[in-house]
């Protein structure tokens, strides 16, 4: 059986998280920054460690069957590859931003020089809205190009924002992007092998979000607190070796956990237990 080729960041902001996921979902990972591929023969795949800017285009040739990049990046490259799902990290925001008080509004940027490391993204963002401007590719460090007085504004990706403070720039005008790390296939194709691999990430994704919560609760109100833990298909309700009582598991978000065990034990729950999960196929 050929092996499932799959791309991941070889350095930047997604490459340790992206390798996380991947050990998390039971691949084997390389130790050394340095190693440029590895085969993970016993699950079937093949990692190729590449510039996450790539990434898409690899993907979207064909070449690998399998990638995770950045949702700016994807976008950027114009290659036919498409997102299967976003992997709740390496979040940032890409936004136009200018030296403190003079930009105001996305029509300013008519007629004015803007540097950026995602010329796709800012040309087709622009050309969408018929603002015409000079768009510059500069590999980095764009924030600095405007006191060099290369351009009059830029646009990056914010994940903090202290860039930009830094540089005595801020953002304006509506975000461009919302991006993070996403997994992506060339469009249209589903590679051999992908449902499992893909089952396997989501398996992750779930536990990360998800906690077990168990409890035991009379009996006469387990309806009410089914309500407030329904759980993923049905909750599990089983008698407790004492008269008149249950005992309930149930899948529950990860946010608002905490509350809900204190609506929970005020409507009379007790022993209430969480439980981090670790994977799951859903
Ligand atoms: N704080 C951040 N800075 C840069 N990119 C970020 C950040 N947070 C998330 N990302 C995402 O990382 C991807 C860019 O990765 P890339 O490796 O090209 O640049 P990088 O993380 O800036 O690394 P470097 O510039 O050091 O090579 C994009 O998808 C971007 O949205
Ligand atoms: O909002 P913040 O938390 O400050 O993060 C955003 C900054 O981080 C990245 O730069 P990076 O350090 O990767 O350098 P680069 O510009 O050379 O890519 C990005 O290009 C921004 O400059
Ligand atoms: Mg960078």
């Amino acid at each position: 059986m050929s092996l499932l080729r799959i791309a991941v960041p070889n350095k930047g902001s997604l490459s340790q998280s992206a390798s996380d996921i991947l050990r998390e979902s039971g691949y084997r990972q390389r130790d050394d920054a340095k190693q440029l591929t590895l085969t993970d023969t016993e699950n079937g795949v093949e990692f190729f460690y590449l510039r996450p800017r790539d990434i898409a285009l690899y993907v979207g040739e064909g070449t690998l069957d399998v990638g995770i990049t950045g949702r700016d990046l994807l976008k950027d490259s114009g290659a036919k590859a498409e997102e299967v799902m976003g992997l709740g990290f390496g979040r940032s925001r890409f936004r136009f931003a200018g030296p403190r008080g003079v930009f105001t509004d996305l029509t300013q940027l008519a007629g004015q020089r803007i540097a950026t490391s995602y010329v796709g993204i800012v040309r087709s963002f622009l050309e969408e809205r018929g603002i015409d401007a000079t768009v510059t590719r500069l590999d980095g460090a764009v924030e600095t190009s405007i006191q060099l007085g290369v351009a009059d504004a830029i646009a990056d990706v914010v994940e903090t924002g202290g860039t930009l403070r830094q540089a005595g720039l801020e953002v304006f005008g509506e975000t461009i992007l919302e991006s993070e790390g996403v997994l992506i296939t060339r469009s249209g194709a589903v590679p051999d092998g992908f449902e499992v691999f893909k089952r396997r990430v989501e398996g992750v994704l779930v536990a990360r979000s998800y906690v077990m919560m168990d409890y035991d609760i009379p009996t006469d109100r387990v309806t009410d607190a089914v309500r407030l833990t329904p759980g993923i298909e049905s909750p599990t309700v089983a008698p407790l070796h004492r008269e008149g009582w249950s005992a309930v598991r149930a899948m529950v978000p990860r946010d608002g956990a905490q509350r809900l065990m204190d609506e929970l034990f005020d409507i009379g729950a007790r022993g209430i237990l969480l439980t981090d999960i670790h994977a799951c196929r859903l």
